[in-house]
Parts: C-alpha cells; structure tokens; sequence
C-alpha cells in the first residue's frame, strides 16, 4: 500500500491535482487555469479536450514534484464540477463540440417547452431537481439537437455521453470504462434518485438514447485502472463524486443535519439528511450525498450560481481589482456598502428563486458611491444569496442550524466570513484544510482501497483553524436583508 492518494479536483475555473497522506494533509498541489468560452449572452462552453490535457497536466507535474511514480499511489479519487455534459465519438474519443458548463443558459427555451407541457412535476418527483438549464439533461438533447447527424449517430451507438467525471475516466482508462456514480448521476435530470435507474420516461421526454449514457456505480469503488501508457504505470481509479458532495464528505458532514457551503464560482450549500430523501417547498434540490457499497444517503442542496464567479467580474469584467484577494482590504475601506446591493443575476437565479430570465443588477448608487462600495456590496451578495437558501433549508429541513462548515476559495475572505457569520445569526467553522472538495475525493477512494478503515476516522481527522462568531445587532442585520429582498424583488422585474 503506498503513502499517497491522489486527488483530481476538475472545477470550473482550474484543474488541481493534489496528494493526500494517511493524517489528511494535502502536498504538491498542482493547478492549471481553464479558458471558458462565452460565444453567445448568457451561455458558457468550454473546450472538454483543454479539461482532459489539464488533468493530465496536473497529474504529472504533482508526480514530478513529488518524485513519486504512479504504481507508489494507492489510488486517484476524481471529483469533479458537476452537470457540465460532454459528448464524444466513442470511436475515435473526440467531443463532437465544445462541453456545455453547469452555469450556461442555453437550454432555456427547451427548458420552458417542457414546462408548458406540464412535464415538470414528473422530472421534480423523479430525479429531485427542476427544469432549469443547469442540469445536464437538456443540454444533451440540445447537443443532439443542433449538431449535424449526431442524433442518428446517438441512436445507433456511436456516441457518448457524460459529465466530466465520466470523460475523464473514459480517457484516463484508454476509452475502455464508461461510467459514473450516482452523485453525478443524480445531476443530469434523467436518474431516478429513488428506484436509481436512468428513467426511460425522462429520457424519452428529451429524445435522448439510453446507449448513451454511462452504467452508474456507487461513489467509493475500483472503476478501474490508469492506461499505463498515461503516467508510466497503472493506478486505480477508486472514487468518483460530484463537487459539491465531495465537500460534504470532506468537512466530515456525515450525519444528518450536518452542512456546508463552498464558495467557489457559485455556491452551494448540502444539509445531510440521512436515507431519507427529503422534497422541498422552497426552491432546493434533493440530491445523491453518496453511495457507498448498495447504501445511498441524500442531501438538499441549495445552489447559487454567481458567488466568487462576481470577484472575478469585478477583477476582469470591470477591471477594478487586480487580484480576488484584494477585495477584502477594499471592503473594509467603508463602514457599510452605504445602501448599495448587487444582485450578481449574470446567469439566472437558482435556488429560491429559479429564473432563468433575470440578470444582473446593482441597485441604490448615489454620487458617493466608490469602488469600495461596489466591491463590498459584491461581496455581500455571496452572504445574502447564502442567507436565502439557509432560510430555505431550514424551513424544509425543519432544523436549526447552530455551525456552517464553510470551504472554497472564497473562504479567505475574513471580511466576508464575518459578514456571513452576522448576517444568518450562525458560527462558521473553517478548516485548517479548505480543500474539502479534494480531501472528499481522496477520502472516499481511500475508502475504497483500504487506505483508511472506516468514515468515523476521516471524519476524525478534521481541524478547525478559524471560527466566526456572529456579532451584529439583530435589527441591523433584519434591516439590510430586508434590502437584499428588495433588490431580488427588482431584479426579477425588471427583465420585462
Ligand atoms: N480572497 C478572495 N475573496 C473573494 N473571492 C475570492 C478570493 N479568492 C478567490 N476568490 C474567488 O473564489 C473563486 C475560486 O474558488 P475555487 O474554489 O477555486 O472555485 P472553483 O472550484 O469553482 O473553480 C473565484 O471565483 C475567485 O473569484
Ligand atoms: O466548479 P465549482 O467547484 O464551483 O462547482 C460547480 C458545481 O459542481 C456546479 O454544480
């Protein structure tokens, strides 16, 4: 058994690669930055050839500074953005376009279709999601849609569908494995989450053939091994988990009523709630925590689209920052964002609101308003975006939540951690290890491998390094929400 696991964290914005000991600690992180395409308003691409050079990239340079070889790792756990839909020829192992990326709103219209025609309590009930353009469904009947002979080509076998975990193991295998684990599954709007099976109603529904699509396994097992041709020497592939779930598992969120919120480029709050799949009044996803062995445990989730997505705005669309990190000294230039509130709508809303439709607004400039001012209220939006679906979780949960374990690489942000913390009334708890999404990862193919023994000692293996403790006065924070509430109001008006 060797000392290392190796975790492949593809996320929207970067690829990371990064090794993982017996006591949890992460070494020789490697990193590559993803170019995204935005050829049209409101839709997000990207090359899925770029992300499979990019895991290979990151894979062999933490190998190379590691100086470990492959047949010294134990095992890859690959997690992984979820929803993004790659489909290839399985023939010649080629995307026969760019990946359509979880944010892109192109599927709207096919998404109010189905709407129209009533169809949306049948997709609610099955798979736990809604008809929105984010999951990978009707961006597959899309691509079949508008690619010249690829929905014959689907029906006859030559292509393939799947989210980039499952194009990262088809290529990582040599196109010999084609498969995915029931959180991704759980993503795609076409996997019943209670019988577990891809729902040929559903499929039929969006014209999208079932050989197509992966075989689902459960989240923690051998899939099978590196092409040894790849990184010098075979090395088995022993967990496959969406992003978001692999936090979930990393923060040691095991038990129900436990939860997390990751700010990355969106935001995605998971409350565990055990076996029970849990349905929403309010606006959340029942989702696949994990499956471990024939046991599936669900989770709700409340997704934000637009979190640390509106820093790098600020840095590159508005040229205003330099780095993310700034933003944090130039937030705690003003007191207070002085009654400006950005709503980040760039691609829609999700959770509570799912609209498609609306889009950015900022709201309550006067003649003193800065760029101090502007980045706050930016910041605040990832805060005030977070307290709508806490809201929602509690409501549908029926719990209370006393502590949020919070990860991303939003997280360094103390101004807004302690904006966060004040604003829900909640203590938040970073951990000494904010890579939650690839501890997860390594955890559960450590799990897999024997590397570890059981849950309740990776659970044990977390560290706390900051808490945050809520401080502001009850009616300020009522009154600066009820503000928030009144910025959604508008924005959602105005789209016309
Ligand atoms: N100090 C910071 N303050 C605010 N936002 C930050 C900071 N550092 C990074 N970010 C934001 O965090 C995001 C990157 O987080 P990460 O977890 O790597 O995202 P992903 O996994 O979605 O690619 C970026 O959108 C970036 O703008
Ligand atoms: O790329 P991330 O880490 O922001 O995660 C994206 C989510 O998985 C989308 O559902």
């Amino acid at each position: 058994m060797g000392k290392h696991i190796l975790a492949l964290d593809q996320g929207t914005t970067s690829t990371r690669a990064l090794l993982v000991n017996k006591a949890g600690e992460i070494s020789h992180l490697s990193r590559e930055e993803l170019v995204l395409q935005y050829e049209h308003p409101g839709w997000v691409e990207v090359d899925a050839e770029a992300v499979w050079r990019s895991a290979v990239n990151v894979i062999e340079e933490t190998l190379r500074s590691s100086g470990l070889t492959a047949d010294t790792l134990s095992a890859i756990g690959i997690t992984n953005q979820r929803e993004t839909a790659v489909v290839w020829d399985r023939a010649t192992g080629k995307p026969i376009r760019p990946a359509i990326v979880w944010q892109s709103r192109q599927t709207a219209e096919l998404c109010d279709e189905l709407k129209r025609a009533g169809h949306e309590p049948l997709f609610r009930e099955k798979t736990g999601l809604l008809l929105d353009p984010y999951f990978s469904g009707t961006k597959i009947a899309w691509m079949l849609r508008h690619t010249e002979g690829a929905a014959n080509r689907a029906a006859n076998g030559e292509l393939l569908f799947g989210t980039i975990d499952s194009w990262l193991v088809w290529k990582l295998t040599g196109g010999k494995v084609h498969v995915t684990d029931a959180t991704n599954a759980s993503r795609t709007l076409l996997y019943d989450i209670h019988e577990r099976r891809w729902d040929e109603s559903l499929l039929a529904l969006l014209g999208i053939p079932r050989l197509m699509l992966p075989e689902v396994r459960s989240t923690s097992e051998v899939y099978g091994v590196t092409d040894a041709g790849l990184f010098g020497g075979e090395i088995p592939i022993a967990a496959v988990v969406g992003d978001q779930q692999a936090a979930l598992f990393g923060q040691g969120c095991h038990r129900p009523g436990e939860a997390k919120n990751t700010y990355g480029t969106g935001c995605f709050m998971l409350m565990n709630t055990g076996e029970e799949a849990k349905a929403s009044a309010h606006g959340l996803l029942t989702t696949i925590a994990w499956q471990l062995e024939d046991r599936v445990e669900y989770a709700l989730e409340g997704s934000v689209f637009v979190g640390g997505s509106a820093i790098q705005w600020l840095r590159d669309g508005l040229g205003i920052l330099t780095t993310a990190a700034e933003s944090e000294a130039l937030a705690l230039q003003v007191d207070s964002s002085d009654g400006v509130y950005v709503v980040p709508a760039f691609v829609g809303l999700g959770t509570p609101h799912w609209d498609s439709e609306a889009r950015g607004s900022v709201f309550g400039l006067t003649r003193g308003t800065t760029k101090a001012h502007l980045v706050r209220a930016t910041l605040e939006s990832l805060a005030y975006q977070t307290r709508d679906v806490l809201t929602a979780m509690e409501e549908d949960s029926g719990m209370r939540l006393t502590t949020l374990g919070v990860d991303g690489g939003a997280v360094m942000n103390g101004f807004l951690m302690q904006f966060q913390s004040d604003l829900l009334g909640v203590s938040i708890t970073r951990p000494v290890q904010q890579e939650s999404t690839a501890l997860g990862a390594a955890y559960l193919a450590g799990l897999a491998v024997g590397f570890w023994r059981d849950r309740d000692e990776v659970r044990a293996l977390k560290q706390v390094e900051r808490t945050f403790e809520p401080g502001m006065d009850e009616a300020l924070r009522e009154s600066l929400y009820e503000g928030w509430l009144r910025a959604v109001r508008a924005a959602i008006a105005f789209k016309g």
